[in-house]
């Protein structure tokens, strides 16, 4: 048994873009999706214990299963580790678009090869956001989400994550989409600086948004909000319903964080910098 408490950091994940480009045979959707992750995430520590446990805490914990649905817990299994308690404090909304579940699983995975020397062969097993997720650094994903793809000359991008407080399940997103055969990602350039990159993005699309606002139409006032704040570009991550806004400056993100706050105090509003 390890003797050592370990550290784990889950962040953000955030589809800059997500193409659907096709449909599998089982009805899982083809993407192409350009990925960042942000500076803030859950926390977790793992450390040796009798047995296979979890404890969840944190201002995002409510709602978040405590039973072997969690992804931390699956991960645990699908490594073959059962002595060790992991311990999770929640600051991502759960079903929100930003892959919480995942980054936990992946960081748990990180830490259990860290510490206990063990890794799993396929992680897709765990979703299709594991990949990307065990990657946590800017990426193309494709395939069903299993082909990653190393990005490079994407600039750290300042921004303002805002969540409306609707947890939205992905199938549900998925099962609304009208259009399943979509163009693929223009090709990715180098970007000098956030402006350059948001003026790309506009040409690019998350062809979830359009079902998810059907959805939860409160999406649509999220992206509104960001872009009277002087967002450079505003769109939704994943399946949503959390909604990135990208700025010029960090202080442009901080101000536009402020203000949004104010303007809706019960919402969930971050300032981060993504790809960093
Ligand atoms: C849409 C994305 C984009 O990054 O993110 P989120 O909105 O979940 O953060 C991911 O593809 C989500 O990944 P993940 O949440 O791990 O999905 P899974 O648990 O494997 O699948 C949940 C459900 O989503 C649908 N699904 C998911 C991935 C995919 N490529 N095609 C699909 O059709 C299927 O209906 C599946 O049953
Ligand atoms: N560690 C976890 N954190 C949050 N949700 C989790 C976790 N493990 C399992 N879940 C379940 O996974 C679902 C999807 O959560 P999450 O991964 O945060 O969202 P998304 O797939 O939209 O990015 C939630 O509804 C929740 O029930």
């Amino acid at each position: 048994m390890k003797t050592v408490e370990i550290s784990a950091f889950a962040p953000a994940k955030i589809n800059l873009t997500l193409h659907v480009t096709g449909r599998r045979a089982d009805g899982y959707h083809l993407l192409d999706s350009l990925v960042v992750f942000a500076d803030i995430g859950d926390e977790l520590r793992l450390r040796p214990a009798r047995g296979l446990t979890l404890q969840v805490s944190g201002p995002m914990a409510d709602g978040v299963p405590r039973d072997d649905r969690n992804l931390a817990l699956r991960a645990a299994r699908a490594a073959g580790v059962l002595d060790v308690a992991i311990s999770l404090k929640k600051h991502l909304p759960a079903a929100a678009g930003i892959g919480g579940g995942s980054s936990d699983a992946a960081a748990v995975l990180r830490a259990l090869k860290e510490g206990w020397g063990v890794s799993v062969g396929d992680v897709a097993a765990l979703g299709a956001d594991l990949p990307v997720c065990m990657a946590a650094r800017t990426t193309r994903m494709s395939g069903v989400g299993e082909i990653v793809t190393q990005v490079n000359g994407i600039p750290p991008l300042p921004a303002v994550l805002v969540n409306p407080g609707t947890a939205i399940p992905t199938p549900a997103v998925f099962a609304a989409l009208q259009e399943q055969d979509g163009t693929p990602m223009d090709a990715i350039p180098a970007f000098a600086d956030a402006e350059s990159c948001a003026c790309w993005l506009s040409a690019q699309r998350n062809d979830l948004e359009p079902p998810a606002i059907e959805i939860a139409p409160e999406i649509g006032d999220c992206l509104e909000m960001l872009l009277a704040q002087g967002a450079l570009s505003a769109r939704m991550s994943g399946s949503g319903a959390t909604c990135f806004g990208l700025f010029a400056s960090q202080s442009d993100a901080a101000c536009a964080a402020d203000a949004l706050k104010l303007q809706q105090p019960n919402w969930w509003i971050q300032q981060t910098v993504l790809g960093a």
